[in-house]
């Protein structure tokens, strides 16, 4: 076997593991006390740091409370080392519960308000640490801190300096090692997928709120550990440790390690804690550093100091390791494309004092290709959009099959609605293959925990999940791709991997806006040659399209939209001919009308010969 195919056949957590053995083994084998010392908190800072990146880097939920919930369980954990319960694992498994608590109750009405409210719950919560200690002195000391916390012990060992740092290295490397199985799993494109656009995620059936309060409640975990693991260090705790500087620092570490990722955490951590910021004569300047280096951060390294490595590790893997690709598919390429009736009866919609649609009925039959045209502005995407749930019905009814279509999006993407975007939406620094499984995340389901602990269910989603991308990349003529960064492909591409994304949720129904737009001849000819063979395998195919060849090529019944309003409806050589398609929508002039329809030419983009 050749080097090539030797490397894939290595599991991709060696490295780490081998990374993480040799810290262990630092202490172990014998290193100076205050670099111990400097051990212990790099891994504390990366544990905090971590949670963030969760929840910011991945979900794109700006949350600064970790400083708090930090706080929270080294206070949790220093009332117990004070009080004799010195057992490291149950004062570890106390800060946990408290972070969850403080996750819960913080997380909740922050992002049920959205927008910024998290940010903002979050950073209230910071200031008010020290009030809240003030408030419980007598448990936590007040503003003169919590002093008297007995050394930890582990079964009943009291554990010696050398000997904690061993402990703090092992808790820090299996909570990556959680960190990153659950990041790279099915779960962590979920929560990529969120972070590029929510409206994208409950397109895929991703409830959102649950999505943003799991990454935020599970970001809120490793600040409980690190609370602990702080707490017994020095076996005192000051109010003065949890404020605003420590808030920034955290967030300046996360932006400049790389916030998406698992090891950026521990390189972020580690410029902070061992750079000259910490460092006496710094001191007082750290503030203004820290904000620089954000700004400096956030323009010149967008991805961190780990999303370099990272660009730096691809560039080697596409030079000399390419990925070895999977073998052709074999079984039938539109399996589950089986479509149910839309029936939409009667809606309408105002924004404001503007009726975007007014008593709009269609209907769309199984197998067939509906296309909905008209003029910019005519109400098209509200109508998509209001099949999508997005939108509240004014008046009407959308059913699809027997049922009432739900008003909350992921639902109804639950009941079978597929769309694409009129711009691709593609989240970055995922493949072609991960973007396209991303459609199946709510088709089966497998735990966070089965994830984390890779699992018979989780491995069994995962199987099935890579079985049906390379079906669909097949179908849609993608297979080649598959290991390629999706965000980086060219437009046409991109819309097939979007038509692929929502065909392998077997959809129901199968919604394309625009789909065409901005494609080359020959992509519109694969496309429409796509269209086709999902229409003829049972698909129900609604297509939004300002190509009028396309539409007049492809469809089996054209509705026209104007001003809100069906104008016409009709099979292709219907809508070709009928008048006042062709002055409201194509924009000719009555009597020219007449004479084109007598010549008989219509062409391209509904422009008139
Ligand atoms: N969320 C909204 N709030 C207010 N007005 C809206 C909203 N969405 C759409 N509209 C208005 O409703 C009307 C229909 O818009 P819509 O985007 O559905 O048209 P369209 O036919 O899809 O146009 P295009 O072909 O340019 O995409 C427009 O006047 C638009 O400004």
């Amino acid at each position: 076997m050749s080097l090539k195919a030797l490397v894939w056949r290595v599991p991709s957590w060696t490295v780490p593991l081998i990374a993480a053995v040799a810290v262990i083994l630092m202490p172990v084998v014998g290193i100076e006390s205050n670099v111990q010392r400097q051990l212990v908190l790099i891994c504390i800072l990366a544990l905090i740091v971590s949670g963030l990146n969760l929840s910011l880097g991945y979900a794109g939920e700006l949350a600064l409370g970790q400083a708090a919930v930090y706080a929270g369980g080294a206070y949790v954990s220093g009332y117990l080392g004070a009080h004799g319960h010195t057992e490291l694992l149950v004062q570890l498994a106390a800060a946990v519960g408290v972070a969850l608590l403080i996750g819960v109750v913080t997380g909740i009405p922050g992002l049920r308000l959205g927008h910024w409210s998290l940010a903002m719950v979050s950073f209230f919560l910071v200031l008010l640490v020290p009030d809240l200690l003030e408030m419980f002195k007598d448990e936590t000391g007040g503003s003169f801190g919590l002093s008297g916390i007995f050394p930890a012990t582990l079964f009943g060992h009291t554990l010696d300096p050398r000997e904690y740092c061993i402990a703090v290295t092992v808790v820090t490397a299996l909570w990556l090692l959680v960190l990153r199985n659950l990041v790279r799993s099915r779960h962590g494109t979920a929560f990529r997928v969120l972070r590029e656009s929510p409206v994208l995620a409950s397109s895929m059936g991703i409830s959102v709120f649950r999505m943003k309060f799991a990454a935020y409640a599970i970001g809120a975990i490793p600040a409980g550990l690190a609370g602990c693991l702080f707490a017994n260090l020095d076996h005192f705790l000051a109010p003065s440790s949890f404020g605003f500087k420590l808030a920034i620092s955290i967030l300046a570490a996360s932006i400049l390690g790389g916030s998406a990722s698992v090891y950026g955490a521990v390189v972020g951590a580690m410029l902070l804690q061992l750079g000259p910021l910490e460092s006496t004569d710094f001191q007082e300047y750290a503030l203004v550093v820290y904000g620089l280096l954000l700004l400096v951060g956030g323009v010149v390294l967008a991805k961190g100091i780990a999303g370099l490595l990272e660009l730096a590790g691809k560039r080697v893997e596409r030079r000399w390791f390419p990925r070895p690709r999977s073998a052709p598919y074999a079984g039938d390429l539109l399996d589950g494309v089986d479509g149910v009736a839309l029936d939409v009866a009667g809606v309408s919609k105002t924004f404001g004092g503007l009726h975007a649609l007014s008593d709009v009925s269609l209907t769309a039959a199984a197998g067939s290709i509906t296309a909905l045209i008209g003029p910019n502005g005519s109400g098209k995407t509200t109508l998509l959009n209001m099949i999508c749930g997005y939108y509240r019905l004014d008046e009407g009814a959308i059913r699809l099959g027997d049922g009432e279509l739900s008003r909350v999006p992921y639902k109804a993407a639950r009941a079978g609605v597929a769309r694409t975007f009129q711009t691709p939406t593609i989240p970055p620094g995922i493949s072609v293959g991960e973007a396209v499984r991303s459609g199946r995340y709510t088709t089966q389901h497998a735990s966070f925990l089965s994830a984390v602990l890779r699992l018979p269910s989780y491995r069994r989603a995962r199987a099935r999940d890579l079985e049906e991308s390379r079906r669909v990349l097949a179908l849609v003529g993608l297979a080649d791709l598959e290991n390629e960064e999706a965000v980086s492909l060219p437009l046409g591409t991109r819309r097939l991997l979007e038509v692929s994304r929502a065909l392998i949720a077997k959809p129901r129904l199968l919604l394309l806006d625009e789909v065409a737009s901005g494609l080359d001849e020959d992509e519109v000819d694969r496309l429409a040659e796509l269209i086709r063979r999902i229409r003829d395998a049972g698909g129900t195919v609604v297509l939004v399209e300002h190509n009028f060849r396309l539409v007049l090529s492809l469809a089996d019944k054209i509705y026209v939209l104007a001003r809100g309003e069906i104008l016409a409806a009709g099979s292709p050589a219907e809508i070709e001919a009928h008048p006042q398609v062709l002055t409201e929508y194509l924009g000719v002039k009555a009597p020219e009308a007449e004479q084109l329809l007598q010549a008989g030419g219509v062409t391209e983009g509904g422009q008139h010969e």
